[in-house]
């Protein structure tokens, strides 16, 4: 008996097999690229790559050369690993579509109707609301606006409580966490205050920002089990934080509220006049836009102080700039009447603070740029070679291949603000003069790519720049910074968001910090 039934499982697991190899795997068709199809069925390669992207990437680049196809949690990406093709991709851009990719992710991580104007929910071009609120006219007040958060936060809240006298000790991305949410929060949705100042109105208004917090929190940990697929109710906690924050979002809360960005305010107008979602559909998208605006800001914030910090050269290069600026405009930094202010031309012409920062994210990002094959067709690369492309087959660029290329970047794991060889990362030039890099003596048009590439490149990139720049001007002139061990190594990346944006640390960095006492 016990025979028989351990004769039919292997039965039934041999045709498994079977099948998987005759359906499950895909054979390569001549003019295609060289195809990893994995060993687990449905997940393919996910593992391999999923414990070391870049490693994984160099690896197979090295045996297949320029181009490879894996496939990865049911899909098939062709990995374009040459520099001088990313044009290829972005020319052929008729045979690709972008927007399917990202709208499903989007559908499926926050929950909310598609905003595909080809699925008949909504007619919004959601490219121009974002471009028209984002960048432009728009950038000013949205500027001034973090800027007055951030002086709040930092220095009038209960959020730090710094004093002259006493060190506090706190993590470096704990710190960066808590200040740049709370005041990238209220820059975008506005304060919830009225014609009531009461103390307990102002308790109200900070604990609803908290509770974002810790909710955002824990719905962010989850992301990337999202986008590969699983769904949301596997996992009770994000799924009731993701709900949590829809609950604050609905209309006639968010009407309730002073001083919301244009963004949110024309995404309102726009989910009322031109879609069919309900409201609680309208309420997540508004969820998926406080997670574009956080999740990768926040870790950018902490690469940029944390390099900072560390780099003694760095610190003292920045804090010299940073008093140059104010002195120019005439303003004095009182932390008992915080209300410095900084035009946007004077963040732009800030290149110490900026080299910080494009360091800082050259180092830590990790998006995927992602393209949708429409129809079978012929990929051209720059090495006159061409390849067939399947239908519904996905291309993707690994921007930190660039970002970590000897060939690009010499040093690219030690050159950090020490290197002057290179405009990126000599922060005593101008940041305006145009950056050149090269590969093999060539020159690259993409060699640096955190914010994405083309029509999806993030239309929120001069805000995220500005307000981490903004960050780092308060924090130089209103507090003494150490790093409580100063020869800390650099944490490593927590890798299980490669794909995804700036990678977090895997563990925090302590600090200390107190405010600068003035004569
Ligand atoms: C350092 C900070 C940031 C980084 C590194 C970053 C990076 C990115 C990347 C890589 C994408 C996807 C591009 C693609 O798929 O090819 C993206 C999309 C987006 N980002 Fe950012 N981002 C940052 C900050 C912000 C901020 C502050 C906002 C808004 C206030 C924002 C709003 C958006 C939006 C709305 C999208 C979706 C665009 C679309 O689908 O058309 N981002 N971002």
């Amino acid at each position: 008996m016990i025979m028989s039934v351990a004769l039919i499982w292997a039965v039934v697991v041999g045709f498994c097999c079977l099948l998987w190899l005759a359906v499950g795997i895909r054979r390569r068709q001549p003019g295609e690229p060289a195809v990893e199809n994995g060993f687990i069925p449905y997940l393919g390669c996910a593992l391999q790559f999923g414990a070391n992207p870049l490693q994984f990437l160099r690896s197979r680049q090295r045996k297949y050369g320029h181009i490879f196809t894996c496939k990865i949690a049911g899909k098939y990406i062709h990995f374009l690993c040459d520099p001088f093709s990313y044009h290829a991709v972005i020319r052929q851009g008729r045979h690709l579509d972008w927007r399917k990719f990202h709208f499903a992710t989007s559908v499926k991580a926050f929950g909310h109707d598609s905003f595909d104007p080809r699925h008949g929910h909504t007619t919004e071009n959601l490219h121009q609301t974002f471009l028209k609120t984002l960048q432009g006219e728009a950038l000013p007040s949205l500027i001034e606006t973090m800027m007055g958060h951030l002086q709040d936060v930092m220095l009038r809240s209960d959020t730090l409580s710094p004093s002259t006298d006493r060190w506090e000790v706190d993590g470096i991305f704990a710190f960066c966490y808590k200040v740049m949410f709370e005041s990238g929060y209220l820059t975008l949705f506005g304060k919830e205050l009225g014609e009531d100042k009461s103390q307990a109105r102002q308790a109200a208004q900070k604990a609803l920002v908290l509770n974002a917090l810790e909710n955002f929190k824990e719905f962010d940990k989850i992301f990337p089990a999202l986008v590969a697929g699983l769904p949301i109710h596997v996992f009770k906690s994000a799924y009731s934080a993701r709900e949590n924050l829809a609950k604050t979002m609905h209309a006639e809360k968010l009407s309730r509220r002073q001083n919301v960005s244009d963004l949110i305010a024309m995404r309102m107008l726009l989910n009322d006049s031109l879609s069919t979602f309900n409201d609680l559909s309208k309420a997540r998208t508004h969820v998926a836009l406080l997670w574009a605006s956080q999740a990768n800001t926040l870790p950018a914030t902490f690469w940029s102080l944390f390099y900072m910090i560390r780099s003694p050269d760095a610190m003292k290069a920045a804090r010299a700039e940073v008093q140059k600026v104010l002195e120019s405009s005439g303003q004095t930094a009182d932390p008992s009447d915080p209300r410095l202010t900084l035009t946007r031309e004077q963040l732009d012409n800030m290149p110490v603070l900026d080299s910080i920062i494009k360091e800082a994210m050259r180092l830590s990002s990790a998006s995927m740029n992602v393209r949708v094959a429409k129809e079978d067709f012929l990929l051209h690369l720059d090495n006159q070679e061409a390849y067939h492309i399947r239908k519904d087959d996905v291309i993707a660029l690994y921007p930190p291949m660039l970002h970590y290329d000897p060939e690009i970047y010499e040093d690219p794991y030690v050159r950090t603000l020490q290197n002057t060889k290179t405009e990126m990362t000599d922060f005593r030039r101008d940041s305006k003069k145009s950056s050149t890099f090269f590969r093999g003596g060539r020159r690259l048009r993409y060699f640096y790519m955190p914010f994405g590439s083309g029509v999806t490149k993030c239309p929120g990139r001069f805000f995220a720049i500005h307000e981490i720049k903004q960050f780092l001007t308060l924090v130089l002139v209103y507090f003494d910074m150490e790093l409580l061990d100063s020869a800390v190594k650099v944490p490593p990346l927590d890798q299980s968001r490669a794909g995804l944006g700036i990678l977090q640390p895997s563990y925090d960095v302590d600090f200390r910090y107190k405010l600068q006492s003035r004569q």
